[in-house]
């Protein structure tokens, strides 16, 4: 069983980040952010250690039948050669924050060519091309969700013997945001309705046609807990996530969780080992509709809100600089007694360097 941090240091981590120079408080999240740092890493100097996104790509049965997505299913594969390439919105974040960034097949329908496939970023933890459509059946065998779960277990202790301590998750995979929406409606009992929203951007009347959709696929598969809804709804790149996660939480790195969908694999890990969310940073508050609830659902607060709604890892990439100055400011910021700067109340003439001038 995961369990929780130790928190035998909390006292004194809250001491800590109550006596630098600023009044309490003020530092605001990065306050709360440095404490869970400090719990999860069990160190009163906290760092970020080589951080690494994963982008996790899967195709989706549905897709193929246009009845969710607006886009076409062969943007999954179209978009994995972009990110080998470099050049989508997940490059440029993770570059300009020194994030190393790894690209995971989870299973998209495609056979890549050796550009893919010999990349450095590029890691083939394919289970199949693609999950089933959930409308004829579950979207993936007991089995098959299994090998996804253990497959991103072992990624991260990969990770982990890199010496990374800090791993965030992305995601691709046209038609996830309907298996999300299903996981959480099946997962958390709030109406599908309010699960469901435009994902990439689907006009009002797609709109109509993926919610009853969804509602078909709900009443398909009644499902009892995590593993059963990500073996109903899929995706792998999903359920890949959510074995990842929990390895990380077991292995005692920092998690932080994009969007929707990347929140989708994190609730149904929650489901099976609570604690998970101990570890957990959650970067923003997507645009897409649901987000909010479930993040509500978690009790959960995010870092930023943009109205990003893209997916990738873009939110999680972009709140590294704000984790890596929670840990900063905790190891490195002066305390009022180093700095001779007084506290409220204090005799405001005590301990300045230099003389006061008299009035
Ligand atoms: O991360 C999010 O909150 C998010 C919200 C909406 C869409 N997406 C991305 O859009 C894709 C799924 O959208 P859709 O419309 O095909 O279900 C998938 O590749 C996600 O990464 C991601
Ligand atoms: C172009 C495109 C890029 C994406 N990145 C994540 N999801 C996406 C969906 C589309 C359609």
């Amino acid at each position: 069983m995961l369990i929780t941090p130790d928190a035998s240091l909390r006292e004194a981590l809250l001491d800590k980040i109550n006596h630098k120079t600023k009044p309490p408080g003020s530092l605001g999240q990065l306050e709360d952010l440095a404490l869970q740092l400090g719990l999860i890493q069990q160190t009163l100097t906290p760092a970020v250690v080589r951080p690494s996104l994963l982008v996790f790509a899967g195709d989706h049965g549905i897709a193929a039948t246009g009845l969710v997505n607006p886009y076409p299913q062969a943007v999954t594969a179209q978009m994995v050669v972009n990110f080998i390439r470099g050049g989508a919105a997940i490059n440029v974040f993770c570059r300009l924050n020194d994030i190393a960034l790894k690209v995971v097949d989870a299973g998209v329908n495609m056979v890549f060519d050796p550009e893919v496939l010999d990349s450095p970023l590029f890691y083939n933890a394919s289970i199949a091309r693609g999950t089933r459509n959930y409308l004829e059946g579950p979207a993936m065998t007991a089995r098959e969700c299994q090998a996804a779960l253990d497959k991103g277990a072992s990624l991260v202790d990969e990770l982990q013997a890199t010496g990374c301590n800090t791993v965030a998750f992305g995601e691709m995979g046209i038609g996830n945001t309907t298996s999300a929406a299903l996981i959480m409606a099946s997962l958390t009992g709030i109406p599908l309705a309010s699960c469901i929203g435009r994902g990439t951007g689907v006009t009002d009347t797609q709109l109509d046609t993926k919610r009853a959709t969804a509602a078909r696929a709900l009443s398909l598969h009644p499902v009892r807990n995590g593993r059963e809804a990500l073996q109903a709804f899929g995706g792998f790149e999903i359920a890949m996530m959510t074995g990842a996660m929990l390895r990380a939480a077991e292995n005692g790195m920092t998690i932080i969780v994009d969007g929707f969908i990347t929140s989708a694999a994190l609730l149904a890990a929650h489901d099976m080992e609570p604690a998970v969310l101990d570890y957990c940073i959650f970067a923003h508050e997507s645009h897409e509709q649901g987000h909010r609830r479930l993040l509500e659902y978690l009790h959960v607060k995010p870092l930023l809100r943009l109205d990003l709604r893209l997916g990738e890892g873009t939110g999680a990439a972009l709140v590294v600089p704000l984790v890596r100055a929670a840990a900063a400011f905790l190891v490195e910021m002066a305390s009022f007694a180093d700095a001779g700067v007084s506290q409220a109340g204090e005799d405001a003439a005590a301990g300045a360097a230099g003389k006061e001038v008299a009035p």
